[in-house]
């Protein structure tokens, strides 16, 4: 069954040094599977380690205990160089706060990832990759003259240019409207029913993480729950519960 996992986690623990006070332990003993060309929300209060698991998973911060496989390729052996190939090469990834750069134009910030590979990008491919997310008239635009939800569409066109394997997003909604949420969100969806794009996001938002297949609740960095299509509602009530610490009721349970 691993073979159907874009990413599998085993006992996953990373503790951060913090001062003179005691370690934190932001991820205690994860052992969580994504299947491919499925899409997963990651949720929980906040500090319940929802970063530091898709940093973790993403290959962009290393464990201190226990397994990252992606794509078939335990990450753990791997040195830096290494690392990084197979970051560029099998993983996307989307920020709150999109990362273009400003002084490039839309077409210029997708070809980035092919240009820092050593490819030349061809026209058409990042034409291509603008239109999947509805943008192929705006490749000469600066982001500064485009909307947070086209900004963060020109970041998805380029986390998806070099073709990953799974698409990680920290947050993607968290700094647009919410009529620009839902374009955005509705893109990853169709990115997962037309595609087959693995995506794996971090969320606040009950309604975003409603439009996962899946949703994973972290508490004090222990998965705790799970819930399979998610409504808005549903997420929202688990939320209360969990962040007023009362026994979470009605999900699918854990794994
Ligand atoms: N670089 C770091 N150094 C020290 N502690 C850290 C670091 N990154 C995260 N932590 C701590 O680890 C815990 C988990 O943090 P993390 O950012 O993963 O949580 P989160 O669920 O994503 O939080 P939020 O919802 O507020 O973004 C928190 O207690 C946080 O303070």
């Amino acid at each position: 069954m691993e073979n159907d996992q874009a990413v599998r986690l085993e006992q996953v623990s990373r503790c951060y040094a913090s001062g003179s006070s005691a370690a934190v332990r932001a991820l205690d003993g994860i052992t969580v599977g994504f299947d491919r060309t499925t899409f997963t929300a990651i949720m929980g209060p906040s500090g319940s380690g929802k970063s530091t698991l898709l940093q973790c998973a993403a290959g962009l911060d290393r464990p201190d205990a226990g397994r990252v496989v992606v794509d078939g390729v335990d990450l753990g052996p791997l040195g830096e160089k290494a690392l990084t190939e197979l970051r560029r090469d099998r993983i996307g990834f989307i920020f709150q706060a999109f990362n273009l750069l400003g002084a490039l134009t839309a077409e210029q910030n997708v070809g980035l990832p092919l240009r820092l590979a050593g490819r030349r990008p061809q026209a058409a491919e990042v034409r291509a990759a603008l239109t999947q997310v509805g943008l192929g008239e705006r490749g000469g635009h600066l982001p500064s003259q485009m909307s947070g939800g086209q900004q963060q569409r020109v970041a998805i066109a380029r986390a998806l240019i070099a073709r990953p394997k799974v698409l990680f997003a920290d947050e993607p909604t968290g700094a647009l409207d919410s009529s620009s949420s839902r374009t955005v969100l509705e893109l990853l969806r169709t990115l997962v029913d037309e595609q087959g794009q693995t995506t794996i996001m971090v969320t606040h938002d009950p309604v975003a993480a409603s439009y996962a297949d899946r949703v994973i609740f972290l508490v004090d960095g222990r998965l705790t729950d799970e819930m399979h299509r998610p409504t808005a509602q549903r997420v929202a009530e688990h939320m209360a519960q969990l962040e007023s610490g009362a026994q979470p009721v009605g999900t699918d349970g854990g794994r």
